[in-house]
């Protein structure tokens, strides 16, 4: 981000110990707002972890998570969050539509307002499952609950996404129309997106994180994109995120 970025998360010596070990250590890191940030590491080295830290859903062992608006702390920012899939239980009697405007309100479908229902079928449409909205979670494919709880993160037009390896069980058609959406929503939100695969969304992040048990900020990811060493074979609206 440029140099007058504002900070939007903050990672203040944060460290995570799970019994004997030590599974996230020492991790100070800032977020800008507008960051595009990718997360990759090794099986088991702390991103799911880490993020969920960032979330506040797991408290660190020792150490701060700050949020910012401007200048100024704040207690809450609005995040979307698309676990990973290993972490739902599909087996919970809800429709789509119902997991999709959990993400908004926890209200009953019924009772939601006339723009709060557009919004909800705007959202289905994003996510291909207008079709499907009735269905309940478990006689979705792996791929289709994916896309049922993206929409539930992205409904609330959060102010950071947070996609802990949201290509799983995507097939090539949605993977390219996931990238699409997530291209869009870059505009106006911070994205941090956990992902195995780095060749298309490195060139739509403007940083990367490595995570090991703790963190480094590769520096090569302008230089790798600069000189395509990475085999990024990209559709012409993906440009890079600028640092100008
Ligand atoms: N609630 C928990 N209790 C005990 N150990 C945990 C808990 N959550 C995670 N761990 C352990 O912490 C380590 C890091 O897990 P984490 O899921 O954060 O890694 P990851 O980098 O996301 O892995 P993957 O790439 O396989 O998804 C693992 O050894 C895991 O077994």
């Amino acid at each position: 981000m440029s140099a007058t970025a504002s900070k939007i998360i903050e990672l203040q010596d944060v460290s995570k110990v799970y019994g004997q070990l030590a599974v996230v250590s020492h991790v100070s890191v800032t977020v800008d707002r507008g960051d595009f940030v990718i997360v990759t590491g090794p099986n088991g080295g702390g991103k799911t972890t880490l993020m969920r830290m960032m979330l506040r859903l797991v408290a660190p062992t020792s150490g701060r998570v700050v949020y910012y608006d401007g200048d100024s702390q704040v207690p809450h920012l609005r995040f979307g969050y698309l676990p990973q899939k290993n972490m739902i239980d599909s087996r919970f009697p809800v429709t789509v539509e119902e997991v999709v405007a959990s993400g908004l309100k926890m209200r009953p479908l019924h009772r939601l307002t006339a723009a709060e229902r557009a919004l909800v079928v705007e959202t289905l449409d994003q996510v291909g499952l207008q079709q499907l909205r009735r269905h309940t979670l478990g006689e979705l494919s792996g791929g289709q609950l994916q896309r049922a709880l993206l929409g539930r993160a992205i409904i609330g037009r959060p102010d950071v996404l947070v996609l802990d390896e949201p290509l799983s069980y995507l097939d090539q058609h949605y993977e390219q129309r996931l990238y699409q959406l997530i291209a869009q929503l870059s505009r106006h939100a911070t994205i941090i997106m956990v992902s195995h695969d780095v060749s298309v969304v490195s060139a739509m992040a403007n940083r990367h994180f490595i995570v090991e048990r703790t963190l480094h900020e590769c520096q090569c990811h302008h230089h790798m994109l600069a000189t395509r060493c990475i085999d990024a074979d990209l559709p012409a609206a993906f440009g890079p995120k600028t640092t100008e």
